[in-house]
């Protein structure tokens, strides 16, 4: 396989980036001076591109390519991806869905302790020698707070299980009810907001969750409310949650995702009720390595016209 070209878009984890440079014509384009002269040079060679949460095949970049034959994507979320161009041009798609499931879940359950018991700021407090002048202040119980999640796929629901094991009572909002479950369903976003007290983002970013969370249901969830985002920066009205939390009309956030990354709003960086991570949800060594396997699997299936292990399209 060795003279097939594939396309990596942005460095995203070493194991994989070798193994693609052992297995195939490797072009990196990010050390490319010139992007799109790059693009315009190995067009005719490029029958794959791996991308990422940060960067997917867009328009743009399928009509570049006239020998494209797949996108495998090294992130569970496709939203990067122009999915309809590719069905419509027969481009196969492939994501690393599943295996990233407990990682992600664990984040956010990780968010929900953070924000409520102030675990980043009381870290901080030790490290500045405040302790000994006094003791930190009392934070809010975790266990037991009704958990509102949007979106019940698989992440969704791996939040609530382990939610569930801390008490929590669980309702859920998603297009349509699911008639597999004993949670509570909400038929909209503001009553689901209205109705638990962490409401925790977890659904795939497409036209109709772009800003799913805005200022409506920002005010529905309250000044003792909690926002847990682990799905995408643009579910949330960015701005919108930037001023319900420095009004206090929100009681906190524990973030993953942003919606212009990796910037992210600096009037959260002196907000203790807000715990910010630069979009870790999968990163673990472990299922990272899992990840790679998957796309390289998918590729291997792809060129050997095998059935591809994780197909979208
Ligand atoms: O954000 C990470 C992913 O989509 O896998």
């Amino acid at each position: 396989m060795g003279s097939i070209g594939v396309l990596m878009l942005i460095p995203m984890n070493t194991y994989l980036e070798q193994e693609l440079q052992k297995r195939y014509n490797l072009f990196k384009l990010w050390t490319a001076p010139q992007k799109p002269q790059f693009i315009k040079e190995h067009a005719n060679s490029i029958r794959a591109v791996v991308g990422n949460a940060g960067a997917g095949a867009d328009a743009e970049l399928i009509e570049a390519l006239p020998r494209l034959e797949i996108v495998s994507s090294f992130s569970v979320g496709v939203d990067k991806i122009d999915l309809a161009k590719c069905r419509e041009k027969g481009i196969r798609v492939t994501n690393t869905p599943d295996v990233l499931t407990e990682d992600v879940a664990d984040l956010a359950i990780g968010l929900m302790l953070a924000v409520l018991r102030r675990l980043c700021e009381s870290d901080r407090y030790v490290r500045s020698g405040k302790w000994k002048k006094g003791d930190y202040k009392l934070t809010t119980k975790f266990s037991g707070k009704t958990v509102g999640i949007i979106g019940l796929g698989r992440i969704g629901m791996a939040v609530a299980k382990r939610a569930e094991a801390f008490n929590c009572p669980i309702c859920y909002y998603s297009r349509t009810e699911k008639s597999d479950t004993k949670y509570k369903y909400y038929p909209s976003v503001v009553e689901l907001a209205s109705n638990c007290q962490i409401l925790v983002v977890a659904c795939p970013l497409t036209e109709e969750t772009r800003h799913i969370v805005n200022r409506e249901v920002l005010n529905a969830l309250g000044p003792k409310g909690v926002l847990i985002n682990i799905g995408r920066g643009p579910h949330v009205d960015e701005p919108e949650l930037v001023s319900a939390l420095v009004e206090g009309r929100l009681g906190g956030a524990g973030l993953d995702v942003y919606e212009h990354e990796p910037e992210v709003p600096e009037e959260l960086f002196g907000l203790e009720n807000v715990v910010l991570l630069p979009h870790v949800g999968s990163g673990t060594v472990e299922t990272r390595k899992v990840m790679a396997d998957l796309v390289l699997g998918n590729l291997e299936a792809h060129f050997s016209n095998k059935p591809l292990l994780t197909p979208l399209v």
